[in-house]
């Protein structure tokens, strides 16, 4: 079945983990942010990294984080992928892509006309926008479960590898994905029975719908 490519976010334990290997989800995504319910230790990734190495890639997700911070999760959960969710600029976001030799995934926060075009300014130095509802101040950047006017999305004429993220689940992934023609579709919160609780059947259903 073709259809977009499917990020799962916050994955935190083996069950969940076997779950969107089993719904055939393409990405899985780790969640290196404290104040997040999704939050993985270095312990609990190189363990669920185990498990996923060569059934499905993995996308480390950051929030301004530090070198540090970003080289132990690279090497404690063999990282695929960057997920650059904070305020990064476009000369850090290619900093860490030449100093880590993976793809880098910059988030740009959509609420409104124009925020779509800041993507531009990443031109050259990311190798996906993933656009994403803006969350209120001071709330999480990303995982709440908030969704954007997705026409928003006819600003961006250039069509450089982008994804959508945002209040996806599985009663409008597949409206979503019809409408926007989005070559990619990620979800957090959306396949969740509580904060942090990815729920086996709702990851099926949204993989599925996404696909249909
Ligand atoms: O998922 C989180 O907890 C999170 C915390 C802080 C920054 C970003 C976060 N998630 C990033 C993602 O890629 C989510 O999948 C995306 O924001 C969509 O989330 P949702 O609206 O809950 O599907």
């Amino acid at each position: 079945m073709s259809g977009p490519r499917i990020k799962i976010c916050g994955i935190s334990t083996a069950e969940s983990l076997s779950a969107i290997i089993a719904a055939r989800a393409d990405y899985c995504g780790f969640v290196f942010f404290p104040r997040s319910p999704r939050h993985v230790s270095l312990e609990q990734v190189a363990a669920l990294a185990d498990r996923a190495e060569g059934r499905i890639a993995r996308v480390g997700l950051f929030v301004d984080a530090d070198d540090l911070v970003l080289e132990q999760a690279v090497a404690a959960a063999r990282l695929d992928a960057l997920q650059l969710h904070g305020d990064e600029s476009p000369e850090r976001a290619a900093e860490l892509r030449a100093r880590f030799v993976l793809p880098v995934w910059k988030a740009i926060p959509v609420a409104a006309p124009g925020d779509v075009e800041r993507a531009e300014r990443y031109r050259g130095a990311v190798d996906l926008v993933l656009f994403d509802a803006k969350t209120p101040k001071g709330a999480l950047p990303g995982g709440m479960g908030l969704s954007f006017d997705w026409s928003l999305l006819s600003a961006w004429k250039d069509r450089a590898p982008w994804g959508l993220a945002g209040g996806l689940n599985p009663s409008n992934v597949a409206e979503a994905a019809a409408l926007t023609r989005a070559p990619l579709v990620d979800t957090s919160s959306g396949v969740e029975s509580a904060p942090g609780v990815k729920d086996e059947a709702l990851i099926a259903a949204f993989c599925a719908a996404a696909r249909a």
